[in-house]
């Protein structure tokens, strides 16, 4: 804006001339303002948009800020509301900066109407105002009191019906009246009539014109409609040069004709240019101001209970996750069988014998009572499929890849093996022709494994009579298998990936449609927001959970020697954790995209390092420094202590489980906090 611009007033409409600062008619004293902007400033990235505004919304008036789209309209309301930060300035709404403790700025004092129509798809009508009725504090009489006046006044469709089956212009209305609920003094209205027909714009200015009258209430309202904007008692134009100008004092001439009864005043903003410069200010007005900031104070008492959440809004927040968990009931059904599906999957697919392995076997005897015959009939038959080939059939098999291994018996199998087991010394032959020779396709690490395993098993007879060795077990059984190793880190892993699942979108999608900013301005804080997603999402991993044993306990059979109370405990406790690091990706991330990227990229190495499906100490050495270091490692190695050696919290190994996991979820949860703190 250059210097005569600022000194020459764009347009005198009804009455006085426009003041050198260009603020509206005779300031009052603070304390009768109901917006005061000073110097204000603010950017995105090298755009800057607000530069050194002063403005100053007297009460008891509206306050009409009209200009074309772009122009820095939607931000400065923002920046009045508190949901952006200001770079520079100082703004106080109704007497205060915006959340200033104790302040009821954001809160029930303000009514917000953003741009975004920030209404929940899956709400009624009454349950928007019901919600935001129960955020204000209104008792539900009031709230129904103000719905049936609201619905009546803005022609709204029957309560019962859904928002998300809304007209675009019915939208808008039931987002303009969840702003005039609580009968606010002030209201902040971005562009409250788009998509309104003229008859229904006009009531609602009659309306606004009405509630101002009492002195009590101020509006400050944007539009892109200049026929409107003329009931404003105070109108603020920013403008493009040239063609916005000229229609701009075409609007002045034919003001001038036609006068309205208030007496109004058309401020000017910085004019601007298309393609302009982005070190320029869009909306940038006045002389320096010279008026001092008022020092603000507050009692440490206001300043705690403003810092602690209230009860209040994290149970009108709760019940609003329930009632649009109960409007999908098909994707709450989902929610609840995902993990057992997930873990049934692994239950059945994971460690598990294979079924129908070929092997070829060469028996080179011939009698069905010789003991070849006897020892080939203790072979797991589920498992090994015998194929009796010819020596150089089978070798040709296996060659080929269509039998894993090949076992072969000598024509004099019998009679060797009887000399070897009573003579103590016998020729080199003699212990060759009274052995099993097996060659095995080692390519398949566990089908070799388990074809190793059940010949042995089933051949066992002839090694004990030459093993000296006896196994025996300490923890665990001879049948504990893959499957038991894996399944305490994977009911950990699905537990937590699914709690990172359903909370990383969850401030995304709410922040992207504006609901977060409009819960904010209503009075909700930041940590009561987690804490409503927290526990609403503990109700859903509880009942996933529940499932989940029930499974695994007593479908599948896992072992469990140790109490219930702390696999539960654990396993409920890395749920949060999920719950606490998907509001980190949630609070720190804008689109959905994004935030299912972060989601799904962490998944694959956390998994693989946490030792939950191979054993940590076969990671390598500088890696398994961080693996120790994850949410799950610890905690999967207690879980199978609890569950497999029936350990308690005595032992250092459950402990060590149960306070990483605790400190991951501390750490999540003031990170996500103050994330979500900084950005709003
Ligand atoms: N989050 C953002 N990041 C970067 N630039 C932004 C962001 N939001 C707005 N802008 C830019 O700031 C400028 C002012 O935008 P703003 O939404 O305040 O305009 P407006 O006057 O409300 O427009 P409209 O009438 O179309 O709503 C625009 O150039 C816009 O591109």
């Amino acid at each position: 804006m250059s210097a005569d611009q600022k000194d020459v007033p764009l347009l005198q409409l009804k009455q006085g001339n426009m003041k050198a600062d260009l603020e509206a008619p005779p300031c009052p004293e603070p304390e009768g303002l109901a917006i005061r902007c000073r110097d204000v400033c603010r950017s995105y990235g090298k755009l800057k948009v607000l530069s050194n505004l002063n403005l100053t919304v007297p009460q008891g008036h509206i306050y009409g800020l009209l200009g074309p789209s772009g122009c820095g309209k939607t931000t400065l309301l923002k920046c009045i509301v508190g949901t952006l930060k200001i770079s520079w300035g100082h703004i106080s709404v109704l007497g205060k900066p915006p959340a200033f403790p104790g302040h009821e700025v954001p809160g029930r004092m303000v009514g917000y109407m953003p741009q975004d129509l920030a209404l929940y798809n899956e709400f009624t009508i009454s349950d928007t105002l019901t919600f935001f009725g129960r955020i204000h504090g209104l008792t539900s009489k009031d709230t129904q009191a103000r719905m049936n006046f609201l619905i009546d006044f803005l022609d709204l469709p029957q309560k019962h019906s859904l928002v998300r089956n809304l007209s675009g212009g019915q939208r808008r209305r039931v987002s303009l009246g969840a702003a005039l609920l609580q009968n606010p003094e002030l209201l902040i209205l971005d562009e409250p009539t788009v998509g309104v027909d003229p008859v229904l714009r006009a009531k609602i200015w009659q309306h606004l014109v009405e509630i101002v009258k009492t002195g009590k209430v101020s509006v400050i309202i944007t539009t892109h409609y200049i026929e409107e904007a003329r009931q404003a008692n105070v109108v603020r134009y920013a403008y493009i040069h040239t063609l916005e100008h000229a229609f701009l004092q075409l609007c002045e001439t034919s003001d001038q004709v036609g006068s309205t009864p208030q007496s109004r005043v058309l401020e000017d903003s910085q004019s601007f240019e298309s393609g302009r410069d982005e070190s320029r200010p869009i909306l940038g007005v006045g002389l320096e101001s010279t008026d001092e900031i008022p020092k603000y104070s507050v009692d440490w008492k206001v300043r705690v209970r403003h810092v602690l959440p209230k009860w209040r809004n994290i149970a009108a927040l709760m019940i609003k996750t329930m009632v649009r968990m109960k409007r999908m009931p098909g994707s709450l059904c989902f929610q609840f069988l995902l993990p057992v599906i997930q873990i049934s999957l692994m239950c059945l697919c994971i460690g598990g014998d294979p079924k129908g392995i070929q092997v070829a076997v060469v028996n080179n005897e011939t009698s069905p009572s010789s003991y070849s015959y006897s020892l080939l009939s203790f072979l797991d038959n589920s498992s090994v499929e015998q194929v009796p080939l010819s020596h150089a059939e089978a070798f040709t098999g296996i060659y080929n890849g269509e039998y894993w291994g090949v076992i072969g018996f000598s024509k004099n199998f019998t009679s060797y093996l009887t000399k070897r087991m009573l003579q103590h010394q016998v020729s080199r032959d003699v212990v060759d022709g009274g052995s099993v020779h097996v060659w095995l396709d080692l390519t398949n690490r566990q089908i070799a494994i388990m074809l190793q395993k059940k010949i042995h098993e089933a051949f066992e007879v002839l090694s004990t009579f030459y093993c000296v060795l006896n196994h025996s077990f300490f923890y665990g059984s001879q049948n504990t298998d893959f499957t038991t190793f894996v399944t305490p880190g994977a009911v950990l892993s699905i537990t937590f990936y699914l709690a990172v699942g359903l909370t990383a979108l969850s401030f995304v999608l709410e922040r992207k449609e504006g609901l977060l900013d409009r819960c904010w301005v209503a009075g909700v804080s930041s940590l009561e927001t987690m804490l409503a997603h927290l526990f609403s999402q503990l109700f859903v991993i509880s009942v996933q959970i529940i499932l989940l044993l029930l499974f695994i306990l007593l479908v599948f059979k896992i072992p469990n020697e140790g109490s219930i109370v702390l696999v539960v405990a654990l396993i409920v406790l890395q749920g949060v954790t999920g719950i606490s690091f998907g509001l980190v990706i949630s609070a720190a991330i804008d689109d959905e995209q994004n935030a299912n990227q972060a989601a799904l990229g962490i998944f694959y190495p956390n998994l693989i390092i946490s030792g939950i499906i191979w054993p940590v100490e076969c990671i390598p050495y500088p890696l398994r420094y961080l693996s120790l270091v994850l949410p799950q490692t610890y905690a999967s190695e207690a879980l199978r202590c609890i569950m497999y050696r029936g350990w308690g919290l005595t032992h250092m190994m459950v402990w060590r489980g149960f306070a990483v996991t605790l400190g991951w979820n501390t750490f999540f949860l003031i990170l996500a906090t103050v994330i979500l703190k900084l950005r709003t």
